[in-house]
């Protein structure tokens, strides 16, 4: 208990919350004879580049010399944001609260790909403006219609943040409860790309032009505009220096509840596959909040958001696909599954040289 406390002063000072307690790492021991393992396999040593890794950090995250990725949970968190009043997306604000419903009537590519992969698929509605009410096979966890906008005031207060991480811990308690071996979490949200950039840009002291991109489909002069919408918002909010008032200040709902949920799978020893820009920014944010976390995660794709690159690197995360996705929803880590599937296919099948009866270097 010490221990946590000690934890949660390292990670903030200000306001220490479930999110600092220490997460657990990875298995050492069983990461070493899964690499081992591979070295035995019936191919060149490094032959399948990051599949190999894919598998031993799968089996010391798992704690299991038969990693796998067959039981897979997927929550999407769909939220508003208050910076859309500014004219940052291409698409209207109605939109989020649409594809809530589309989300759950299985229309969704998340819903297409959650099908395909027999995953199970949460839908969480922490606050819409065109709010679809209740609708079968969403939760709601409505905080507010959306986030204040940030250029303003606060994107939300200290209650409605912890609201927002709380609801992405419950939905891994959930996943944790029916057996996932896999959290992936998406997000859905009109002007998130703007809320994402613009967290991501305080946490690593960037200008808004580092990361400013085309989100649902800006063109140059709307990137333009937009850029100039997130610097007025850094400057208003630069006084804030723990990672918890940035979320809190320039976050939204969605990303709050996706930083929680990292969070609290990491506590849980439940491996996390991050998706795509705004994921990405929740990522950041999570380690941030709790550095232990990192280990947890694997990572997707890279996005064809201008600025996800950045945010990778910052977390010196090597993206398992590139294939100019910009959809968001966890759509990337819904595709990204099958290589894990694969990758502990592999690891668990193969022969080995003494096995097979084949010559070794
Ligand atoms: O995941 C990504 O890399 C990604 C890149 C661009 C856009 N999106 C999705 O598009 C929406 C945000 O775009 P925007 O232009 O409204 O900020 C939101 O619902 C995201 O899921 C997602
Ligand atoms: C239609 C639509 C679907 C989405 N899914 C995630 N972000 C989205 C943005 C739009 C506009």
């Amino acid at each position: 208990m010490n221990h946590v406390v000690a934890e949660s002063i390292h990670c903030d000072a200000a306001q220490a919350g479930w999110w600092a307690a220490a997460c657990p790492s990875p298995d050492p021991a069983f990461a070493c004879a899964a690499r081992e393992h591979q070295g035995q396999l019936t191919k060149p040593p490094g032959s399948l580049g990051e599949l190999e890794n894919v598998a031993v950090q799968l089996a010391a995250m798992q704690a299991s010399a038969t990693p796998a990725a067959d039981r897979v949970w997927i929550s999407v968190f769909a939220a508003d944001h208050g910076v859309a009043a500014e004219g940052v997306s291409a698409f209207p604000q109605a939109v989020t609260g649409e594809m809530v419903r589309n989300f759950a009537t299985g229309g969704a590519a998340i819903s297409v790909l959650a099908r395909a992969l027999g995953a199970t698929l949460e839908v969480v509605n922490l606050g819409t403006v065109n709010d679809p009410g209740e609708v079968a096979g969403v939760r709601r966890a409505v905080i507010a219609p959306s986030t204040a906008n940030f250029c303003v005031q606060p994107a939300m207060n200290d209650v409605q943040l912890h609201a927002a991480l709380e609801a992405g811990a419950h939905s891994v308690r959930m996943a944790v409860e029916a057996g996932a071996q896999v959290f992936v979490g998406g997000e859905m949200g009109i002007g998130n790309t703007t809320a994402a950039a613009a967290l991501a840009c305080a946490l690593l002291g960037l200008p808004a032009a580092a990361l400013a991109g085309a989100g649902t489909g800006l063109d140059n002069a709307g990137i333009s505009r937009k850029a100039e919408v997130i610097d007025r918002a850094l400057a208003r909010h630069a006084h804030e220096t723990s990672p918890l008032r940035m979320l809190a200040c320039l976050g939204g709902f969605e990303i709050a509840a996706l930083a929680g949920a990292f969070i609290a799978a990491a506590q849980a020893r439940l491996p996390v596959l991050v998706d795509g820009f705004i994921a990405t920014a929740a990522a950041l944010a999570a380690t941030r909040l709790n550095p232990g976390c990192r280990e947890w995660m694997l990572f997707a794709h890279r996005s064809h958001e201008q600025g996800h690159a950045a945010l990778l690197e910052a977390l010196s995360a090597t993206p398992l696909l590139d294939l100019g996705l910009r959809l968001g929803e966890g759509s990337g880590a819904a595709l990204a599954i099958s290589l894990l599937r694969n990758a502990c296919a592999l690891h668990n099948g193969m022969a080995t040289f003494a096995q097979a009866g084949v010559s070794n270097a």
